[in-house]
């Protein structure tokens, strides 16, 4: 277990691969811990990989949290920490992470994979409801909805879902309703449409969260931005179809990483 200590308080974080090799930072998505990456990990061999919880999930401490900003101040920290230019690959909140890391500090950043990402996510009555509704019943009430948001009707039928379901419902309530209010404030949209590096964009053809056209519209705001589809895939193909996944990003990567 390895611990990245911030000023106010600590990320819990997982380095694995070769140290030389070209580094990759994966960001997660709401609710979900570094777990969400295990099945794309086999395909990842070759690289420096560092995961991480993100503040107010898994292990990590929560203190700022509220703000797009304070999670990209955790993935630069990690970034630096890292000592070289990385490739961010995030999924959903972790893909605006991404945006505004590669926005605010290009220095750190090579390229980016943005899986089930956009400029902007929800709405910020979407964001509130849902904070108010975890503030008062825990992020369990809300699990059974959130999980056809995640996943397309196939998964849903499989004895894993319920693992998915336990890695949100455990999730604390304030750190889940602090990353909520960042994702409410979160637009990237004009600094995104100033994006000057390779970016790959995924999107699920049955992702309840982040529809393909929104993803698809994000990658449109990139000049020479790679998009790709998974048609079978929901919100989180590094769970749901981590194969497809990686036979979609690993030749960015072999090109860009
Ligand atoms: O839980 C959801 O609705 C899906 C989601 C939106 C932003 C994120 O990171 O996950």
């Amino acid at each position: 277990m390895q611990a990245l200590t911030r000023p106010r308080g600590v990320l819990h974080i997982r380095a694995q691969g070769p140290e030389d090799a070209p580094a990759l930072i994966l960001a997660n998505s709401l609710g979900t811990d570094l777990r969400l990456w295990d099945g794309l990990m086999p395909h990842l061999g070759r690289y420096r990989v560092i995961r991480y919880d993100k503040q107010g999930h898994g292990l990590s401490g929560l203190w700022d949290g509220t703000t797009l900003a304070d999670h990209t101040a955790d993935a630069a920290a990690i970034a630096e920490w890292v000592g070289r230019p990385v490739t961010l690959i995030g999924c959903s909140i972790g893909g605006l992470i991404g945006q505004r890391l590669a926005a605010t500090r290009p220095d750190l950043v090579r390229a980016l994979v943005l899986s089930n990402s956009a400029a902007r996510m929800g709405t910020p009555k979407g964001w509130r409801d849902r904070i108010a509704a975890v503030r008062a019943g825990g992020t369990a009430v809300i699990a059974d909805a959130v999980m056809e948001r995640w996943f397309a009707p196939a998964f849903r039928r499989t004895p894993e879902l319920a693992l998915w379901q336990a890695m949100l419902a455990r999730t604390p309530a304030d750190g889940y309703a602090a990353a909520c209010q960042a994702l409410a404030g979160a637009d990237q949209t004009d600094a995104t449409a100033a994006l000057r590096l390779p970016v790959m964009v995924v999107a699920g053809g049955q992702d309840g969260a982040s529809p393909p056209d929104q993803v698809r519209a994000t990658a449109d705001l990139i000049p020479g931005a790679r998009f790709h589809l998974i048609p079978e895939a929901g919100h989180l193909p590094c769970v749901e179809t981590p194969d497809a996944l990686a036979a979609a990003i690993l030749p960015f990567l072999e090109d860009h990483a």
